[in-house]
């Protein structure tokens, strides 16, 4: 493949996204990749003014010719916001911009016009506020973009010096709904397109997992909950039969030592908060949010909107350029 082109979201105007996308593009780096922001160029221009910062923006449509990356140009597919933007201040009023730069990744993705979507930080909350009830996140917002019926959240870092990739059978739900979502069909489809995708797009030729328990101690033989003998137990003997290298259920406390990570390519959590401390505690900064099992390649960062970062150049960027390195390489392996 020649260079990919990455397109990158710039999420919740009133957050980091936007001064993080302008970051980037002052200093490329290394990046191997043609990265065009989608966003409003008004408000990338006025977030750079604010900030003192020199990027020219090069408006653009999907589609057209993209330039060689050169630092201190960003060149922009355009997306009106609904409502001037204040950095630090969230406005339902723009909610549907956020989902229209999606949209128009997801669009560019799936005709050739971009080879990888990566995107900014949103806001859940705003968007649900702003009239889209039952919005989770970017994730399953892409998942019915792409029309499958399952996506696979899988956050990486390197930081740790090797590999530590933490994917979750469930997602964005509130904890008391999280036992009734583990399921044996569920555990089934999440652990096959963790495996596959471990090997398509991470070029693992037979991944080894490790899965955590659901409960403490991974149920302590049915004393302590019993979803791991009659769900997850079940469910994994079944795939092990598939062929396929699973390690678990494992007590989830101390599964993350070296002992058993040394050994594994990735850890399949339960749950959001089960998964997601560990691996930010160990990368928080430098590790990417990647979907799998899209059809296409989205990667993400590892943190939020930091409202009150936002409009100060405080923000650091290092989860951004994570992000935009590991979707070139998926994106490339890919092809
Ligand atoms: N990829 C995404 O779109 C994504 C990821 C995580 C959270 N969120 C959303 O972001 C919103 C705010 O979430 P939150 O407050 O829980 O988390 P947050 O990550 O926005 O903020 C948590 C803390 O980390 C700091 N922080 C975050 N990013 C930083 C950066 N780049 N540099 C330096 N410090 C940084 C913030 O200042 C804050 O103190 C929520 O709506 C949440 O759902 C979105
Ligand atoms: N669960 C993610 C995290 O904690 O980093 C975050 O909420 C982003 O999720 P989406 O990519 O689905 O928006």
């Amino acid at each position: 493949m020649a260079v990919p082109v990455l397109a990158l979201t710039t999420g919740e105007p009133a957050g980091i996204g936007p001064e993080l996308a302008l970051a980037v593009a002052r200093d490329w780096q290394q990046l191997e990749a043609t990265v065009v922001a989608v966003g409003d160029p008004d408000l990338l221009a006025e977030r750079a003014r604010l900030l003192g910062w020199s990027v020219e923006l090069e408006v653009l449509a999907p589609g057209d010719m993209l330039p060689a990356p050169v630092n201190g140009r960003l060149p922009v597919w355009p997306v009106s916001l609904a409502t001037a933007s204040i950095p630090g201040r969230l406005d339902t009023a723009n909610a549907g911009y956020v989902l229209e730069t999606l949209d128009i990744a997801v669009d560019a993705c799936q005709r050739g016009f971009a080879d990888a979507m990566v995107t900014a930080p949103l806001h859940k909350g705003v968007i649900i506020d702003g009239g889209l009830v039952g919005f989770t996140g970017h994730t399953e917002y892409l998942r019915d973009a792409c029309g499958v019926e399952e996506v696979v959240m899988m956050l990486a870092t390197e930081r740790t010096g090797r590999p530590l990739r933490v994917a979750l059978a469930t997602t964005h739900l509130p904890l008391a709904q999280v036992s009734n979502a583990i399921t044996g069909a569920g555990l089934t489809r999440v652990t096959r397109i963790l495996a596959q995708e471990l090997t398509h797009r991470f070029g693992i030729a037979s991944p080894r997992i490790l899965v955590c328990g659901l409960n403490p101690h991974a149920g302590e033989d049915g004393h302590l909950g019993r979803e791991e003998l009659e769900i997850i137990t079940p469910a994994l003997d079944r795939l092990r039969d598939e062929g396929l290298d699973l390690v678990g259920p494992l007590p989830a406390d101390t599964l993350f030592t070296p002992r058993h990570l040394d050994h594994a390519d990735a850890v399949l959590a339960m749950y959001h908060d089960q998964g997601l401390p560990v691996l930010k505690y160990a990368g928080f900064g430098q590790a990417a949010n990647i979907t799998l099992g899209l059809g296409m390649v989205r990667t993400s960062v590892d943190h939020g909107t930091a409202l009150d970062l936002a409009g100060s150049g405080l923000a650091e960027v290092g989860s951004l350029r994570v992000a935009l390195q590991v979707a070139r390489q998926m994106a490339v392996r890919v092809h």
